[in-house]
């Protein structure tokens, strides 16, 4: 009896001791995969975290950790690190980055992140796609973003700016109310009625709505919750489980809720034959080359729901990121006095010349105001990394290391922003480094806050519009500076894959005009 009841327990230890050098064995599989190409890695993986523990648990932000292998990495030019199971190539190199996103764009022509499209439709958008759907797609909405564009939302732009000032009029004058605001969330309200109105037409007055369904859904997007830190833990370490427990990152709602908002408003354009020169009459356009031409192959068609995936995809990719930018912005303005005037003065300059009207022409003379934004973006670039796959097998130049198709590559820009060797002093808010004597002297590939390469950020121009246009009104009408409730130095919101700050509480003055 005695031996029988210790075989059954034998036994059961065996097989719990199988089971643990199972699961050890599969998380840490991957981790001799840069030692065995003859990669230098920074720091040993930690099994099933890799080197991602600190920012999986919660206790710091990825920047930070990217922050911590960059500089281990010392004088190699890039490094093996691993993220859960997935091994990446850290960059650190400026010559070979540029190889990367320029020279050598043929061979890492996708982002190479897991989109889940079977359970997120709206993932099937420009930013996720690869290879030559994003190069048609690309090619269809890229003469959305022409100079020539932004002159037919100007008004559109001052209405929206307009009911910004109004906002922070309210606020500033309203008996007993504090004068200072939560400035990050009220810009991400500005934001989302200049997306919703220059691209598609839609009247959303978020900024007065405090119920928007658009702010709301929008938030969800870029707020980081138990569910997106579990999908992007399951994603790193083995991705095909996603769709077995169905951990989607937005909720079915949300997915339903843009769906049907673009879709009504594609469908509403059609039948009312509405013409306007926006974003969604460049889509509609290309619903006509693309899902409706009878002449395409079927490998070359899209469909339905691709065309409401690129509306998605401009609305969500416009909002956060120019918000976050502006508050960083102000920020910085704040608590820099002499840098805001300067700024102002030079806006006040252009009004007068313009008889107080600021436009997309009119915005082209901020030539400081031009520095201190790319000063913010260096400081405070929303995407702290840029990411390419191998899409055609690649030796690294001047190496005899070929990387696989399917290799991962991360270019980790916050950190080279804070390089030394790079900016002098890069903790210091300074937008002379981006003054024309300047900006000469720059090290190439050393400043990426829209990316580069034929995938670099097709917003660009329009976010510059949407934040000058905006920046001047404020500035020009109040004084921003530092209240109690400023957090100094700033924190952000750990697990968000955009860098967002916590809040940003600004005291704002009336200026006498
Ligand atoms: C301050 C504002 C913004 C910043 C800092 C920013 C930054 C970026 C970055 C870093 C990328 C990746 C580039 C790369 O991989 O090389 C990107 C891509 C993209 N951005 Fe922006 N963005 C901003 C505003 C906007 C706006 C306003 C829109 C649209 C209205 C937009 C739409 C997109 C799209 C569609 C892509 C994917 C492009 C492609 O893969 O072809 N962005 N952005």
């Amino acid at each position: 009896m005695f031996e029988s009841i210790c075989r059954i327990f034998d036994l059961k230890l065996v097989l719990i001791a199988g089971i643990l050098s199972a699961v050890y064995l599969y998380v840490t599989w991957t981790h001799s995969y840069w030692f065995n190409l003859g990669v230098f890695s920074p720091s040993k993986p930690v099994p099933f975290f890799g080197n991602a523990m600190p920012s999986i648990l919660g206790q710091m932000h990825f920047m930070d950790v990217l922050h911590d292998l960059y500089q281990k990495l010392g004088d190699q030019r890039f490094g093996g690190i691993y993220t859960m199971r997935t091994p990446q190539l850290l960059v650190k190199d400026p010559e070979l980055i540029g190889h990367i996103l320029v020279k050598d764009f043929n061979n890492f022509t996708d982002r190479g992140l897991y989109a889940g499209t079977e359970s997120n439709p709206l993932n099937n958008n420009i930013f996720f796609t690869r290879g030559e759907r994003w190069r048609t797609m690309r090619q269809k909405l890229s003469p959305t973003f022409t100079a020539n564009k932004l002159k037919h939302m100007n008004e559109q732009v001052k209405e929206c700016t307009s009911a910004l000032l109004s906002k922070i009029g309210m606020n500033v004058t309203v008996e007993d109310a504090s004068d200072s605001i939560e400035i990050r969330e009220m810009m991400a309200t500005y934001s989302t009625d200049v997306i919703g109105s220059c691209a598609f037409g839609l009247k959303l007055d978020a900024i007065n709505d405090k119920d928007s369904e658009f702010r709301k859904h929008g938030k969800t997007v870029f707020q980081p919750s138990l569910r997106s830190k579990i999908r992007v833990a399951i994603i790193f370490m083995q991705p095909s489980l996603l769709s077995i427990f169905c951990v989607h990152h937005y909720s079915q709602k949300t997915i339903k809720f843009f769906h049907d908002a673009f879709r009504q408003t594609i469908e509403y354009r059609e039948k009312n034959k509405v013409d306007r020169k926006d974003f969604v009459q460049h889509l509609m356009k290309a619903r006509e080359d693309l899902v409706l031409n009878p002449n395409l192959k079927p490998n070359e068609k899209f469909t339905e729901m691709d065309i409401v995936a690129n509306a998605y995809i401009l609305f969500i990719a416009g909002f956060e990121t120019v918000s976050t930018s502006m508050s960083f912005c102000l920020y910085e303005l704040a608590l820099k006095k002499d840098i805001q005037d300067k700024v102002r003065n030079e806006i006040l300059e252009v009004k007068a010349k313009y008889n107080g009207q600021m436009n997309s022409e009119s915005i082209n003379e901020l030539h400081y105001m031009s520095m201190v934004i790319k000063e913010t973006l260096r400081k405070y670039p929303p995407l702290v990394t840029l990411n390419r796959v191998v899409t055609k097998p690649y030796v690294i130049p001047e190496t005899n290391i070929k990387l696989k198709t399917g290799t991962k590559v991360v270019i980790p820009v916050h950190a080279i922003h804070y390089d030394s060797k790079y900016y002098s002093d890069p903790y210091d808010f300074n937008p002379e480094r981006f003054s024309e004597e300047n900006v000469h002297n720059l090290y190439p590939n050393t400043y990426m806050p829209f990316g580069d390469g034929p995938r670099f950020c097709i917003g660009k121009r329009f976010a510059e519009f949407e934040m000058k246009m905006a920046l001047s009104e404020v500035l020009s009408n109040y004084e921003v500076a530092p209240c109690e409730k400023t957090q100094i130095p700033i924190k952000y919101v750990i697990g968000s894959f955009v860098n967002i700050p916590e809040s940003v509480w600004l005291k704002f003055k009336k200026i006498d005009t």
